[in-house]
């Protein structure tokens, strides 16, 4: 068994993470392989064994079951509790009916009648000192009703600590969606245990919010086939690696990479708001993250740019135009959109025909919707030219045409019809990034929290975006490509986790 959540290893490799069909097709190759309910009876044990590790004070256990193989696990492990640590006091809320039993849950819910446990018929009246959820696993795919709704209700609200079998009960194995009519609640005091494989819903979508602040991992013994993977997560790794940019003597600010920053309009350049800040905020991270020179090119007349950033007077702030009529968008890794404005239209077409390394965030990913022909980043594909497009779910929306909702209902499948669709490296921005590339396997950031919904924090990761790309050596395989903006925006993640103090740090404080 492994803890997964939070990350043991920062520069733990990726790991594969399998979907519904994936994980039901290892679970029969293995199965076939053993004698009769062993894969049960391994999941209830090690149901147990995290129960009595994680909460070893917990008198009364409440084991929640349905009437599946996930209430299968539950019942097996409430006889394990009953039968090793026979002190405590185990009560089954069984949800099934003995006529409709797969095989493996039959012989669970017989061995569990005939161990030393209570059987409850309604919800306890006083909550346990432990529950354990087994409700709902890898099959739910479709909204929860009837008496399962009305006990995953009671789970929802019950304060008690959880451990939840496989899934949290109503969590969607692949996407993450929420299935019930019953808001999710984050739980300090909720764990998960998955089992055989790593499901991508436990880290994207609700993921993170049900499954608890710790998540576990018993493969069972099994050995998932290469490329049965539907992603990869990704936890955050060692870049920058400060120590190797300070040993490298004969580095030079000309040799540490070149970012420009193209976006933050002034006020007079749109109807009197300003967002040069969003452009500030992508400059200081690129300036932060190690690049050697970083240029901020703001959207408005030459003479309203100010003369300089009173907070990193190293960057050099210049107009659009200026930066355009220079050889900067050849020469240096281009960030263009963080708070550009509707004036991020009129740039568009001479990014995309003059930059080779490319980030478009914000209001160039709104430009860019505007029009519907993906032409110009296919043949900056066909060039070997990097394109990364980091868009928020209604950006996403807006590139896809259609609505929010259906973004977030499957992140995966969004990532990466957009990765596909507009010929690019996507970052789908959320909780649980999803890093998507044209013909490769997803995949999930495991890092980051609510602490990076602040105004700002995006700029923050497009900055850092640029200043990874300006020193990724060129040309690239997609590959490398791809996992270098995964590891970006897998350290983003971590930025809040440095910060001191009571409240949340705003998106300057990441990086000042
Ligand atoms: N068979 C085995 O040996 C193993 C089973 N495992 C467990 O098996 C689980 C998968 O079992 P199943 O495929 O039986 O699926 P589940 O137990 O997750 O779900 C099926 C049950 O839930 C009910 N149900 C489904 N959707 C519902 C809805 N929307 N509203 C109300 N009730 C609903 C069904 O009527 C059925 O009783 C995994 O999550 C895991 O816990 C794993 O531990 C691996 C080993
Ligand atoms: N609840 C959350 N959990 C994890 N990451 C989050 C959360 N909310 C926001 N983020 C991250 O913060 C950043 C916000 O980006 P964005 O919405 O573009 O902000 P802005 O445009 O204000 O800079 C993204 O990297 C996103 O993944």
């Amino acid at each position: 068994m492994q803890r997964i959540l939070p990350c043991p290893t920062p520069s733990a490799p990726p790991r594969p993470l399998h979907d519904r069909l994936a994980s039901r097709q290892l679970e029969q190759r293995l199965a076939a392989s053993l004698p009769p309910h062993t894969l049960m009876q391994r999941a209830g044990l090690a149901v147990a064994r995290l129960a009595m590790a994680w909460q070893p004070h917990a008198q009364r256990i409440v084991v929640l079951a349905g009437g599946g193989n996930n209430g299968g696990d539950g019942l097996v492990a409430a006889t394990r509790l009953a039968r090793d640590w026979p002190q405590r006091d185990v009560a089954v809320w069984w949800q099934g009916a003995p006529e409709r039993l797969p095989d493996d849950a039959r012989w669970a819910w017989q061995q569990a009648r005939a161990a030393n446990l209570t059987w409850l018929q309604a919800a306890p009246e006083h909550p346990p000192d432990l529950v354990i959820d087994a409700l709902l696993g890898l099959g739910l795919d479709r909204p929860v009703r009837g008496t399962a709704l009305a006990a995953l209700r009671w789970l929802q609200a019950c304060p008690a600590p959880t451990l939840c079998v496989d899934l949290p009960s109503g969590l969607d194995a692949n996407t993450g969606h929420w299935w019930a009519d019953a808001p999710p609640q984050p739980a300090a005091q909720r764990a998960t245990l998955s089992l055989l494989t790593l499901k991508p819903g436990l880290f994207t979508g609700h993921g993170r919010v049900v499954a608890g602040a710790s998540i576990w991992f018993d493969d069972l013994g099994a050995e998932p086939e290469p490329g049965t993977a539907a992603a990869w997560l990704v936890a955050p790794g060692g870049w920058p690696d400060t120590a190797a940019l300070r040993a490298d003597h004969a580095s030079h600010k000309g040799s540490r990479g070149d970012v420009l920053v193209l976006g933050g309009a002034l006020p007079h350049a749109h109807a009197g708001i300003g967002m040069g800040g969003a452009a500030l905020l992508a400059a200081r991270a690129a300036l932060r993250a190690g690049a050697g020179r970083v240029y901020a090119a703001l959207l408005g007349d030459a003479e309203q740019v100010p003369p300089w950033d009173m907070g990193q007077p190293a960057l050099m702030l210049r107009s659009a135009t200026a930066a355009l009529d220079s050889d900067l968008p050849e020469r240096a890794t281009v960030v263009a959109g963080c708070g550009g404005g509707p004036a991020m239209a009129t740039l568009l077409d001479a990014v995309l025909a003059r930059c080779p390394r490319l980030v478009l965030d914000a209001d160039a990913l709104n430009a860019l919707a505007q029009r519907p022909d993906p032409e110009p980043l296919a043949a900056r594909q066909a060039r070997g030219w990097w394109t990364v497009l980091t868009p928020h779910p209604l950006e996403a929306a807006r590139l896809l045409r259609t609505d929010t909702a259906t973004v977030q209902r499957d992140r995966l499948a969004a990532a990466r019809t957009l990765a596909e669709r507009w010929h690019a490296v996507v970052v789908l921005k959320g909780s649980g990034s999803v890093v998507a590339a044209p013909g490769l396997t997803p995949r999930i950031v495991a890092s980051g929290s609510g602490w990076l919904a602040t105004a700002g924090s995006g700029d923050t990761l497009a900055g850092l975006l640029g200043a990874r790309l300006s020193t990724l050596p060129w040309p690239a395989p997609p590959e490398d490509l791809q996992a270098a903006v995964a590891d970006t925006v897998a350290l983003h993640g971590t930025l809040p986790e440095h910060w001191p103090h009571r409240w949340p740090p705003t998106a300057s404080d990441l990086l000042p």
